[in-house]
């Protein structure tokens, strides 16, 4: 028996029509005009939904820019679902010119404008953070994704798994871990946490092992219960995403010889 993964949910639909998993690809320009170019000819490539990863967007400290780069993309993202994602320093992002409350206004005039379906927040943010950003998700009917990352290390199994559960006690509507292997047993106990999760957890989880060890849960994450793959569009947004096309390519490939 195959594993049944849950969809991930944005406004009531299954992402992707419930075709698991979905390919998300990032953006990743730093200006208005070459956020719009990217999101254009990255949303032609079809990705099921298209992450905004503002971190690297230069100009956001300045609220009313953001909001019109939002817009933009919305409007260049064709109808494709938009992802809104501040990536910390201390998790893989970029440096940025904002300190925590004002990331936390921004994430609620965001979510306030009506451009952007879902947004990721790392569950390791403060506590009373967290909880804001799960109300103000919630107040605007848009799903949250409560991530953590690890760029240098994969954790021991029990953390990995408290990772997941961590998400879902704070009432994430989707879980997700990355995490860098050092050997294919970190990659494989990767894949084992996320199995145990999809199967004991309530709510979509989404995972991956980065970089080269990694790349083969970016393929066949799903088949471990992974929800959710980001590949690349027009630039990665973290070492070892696989080109859009390559990783539709395999992912038809494993659905055809698991479902024949
Ligand atoms: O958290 C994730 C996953 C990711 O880090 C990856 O490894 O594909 C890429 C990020 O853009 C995204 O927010």
């Amino acid at each position: 028996m195959t594993l049944q993964a849950l969809p991930i949910l944005l406004r009531g639909q299954p992402l992707a029509g419930g075709r698991l998993p979905a390919v998300c690809a990032p953006l990743v320009a730093r200006t208005r005009d070459a956020l719009v170019q990217e999101a254009a000819a990255v949303a032609a490539l079809r990705p099921d939904l298209l992450e905004w990863r503002a971190d690297f967007f230069s100009a956001l400290a300045d609220t009313a820019e953001v909001l019109a780069a939002a817009h933009a993309v919305r409007q260049a993202a064709g109808g494709i679902p938009v992802l809104f994602t501040r990536r910390s320093q201390r998790e893989g992002g970029q440096p940025i010119a904002l300190d925590e409350p004002g990331v936390l206004a921004l994430y609620e005039a965001v979510a306030a404008s009506g451009t952007v379906d879902a947004m990721d927040f790392e569950m390791g943010n403060e506590a009373a953070h967290v909880a804001q950003v799960r109300a103000l998700t919630r107040r605007h009917g848009l799903a949250l994704v409560l991530s953590f990352h690890d760029f240098q290390r994969t954790p021991a199994d029990a953390e990995l798994d408290a990772r997941f559960a961590q998400a879902q006690r704070l009432e994430a509507d989707v879980a997700k871990v990355a995490v860098m292997p050092q050997s294919m047993d970190d990659v494989h106990r990767l894949l084992g946490a996320t199995l145990r999760a999809s199967t004991a957890l309530p709510i979509p989880v989404v995972s991956m092992a980065m970089g080269g060890l990694g790349a083969v849960t970016r393929l066949a994450g799903g088949a471990f219960g992974s929800a959710l793959t980001f590949a690349v569009g027009s630039a990665p947004s973290a070492p070892g995403q696989i080109p859009i096309a390559d990783v539709r390519g395999t992912l038809a490939v494993l659905q055809r010889a698991t479902s024949g």
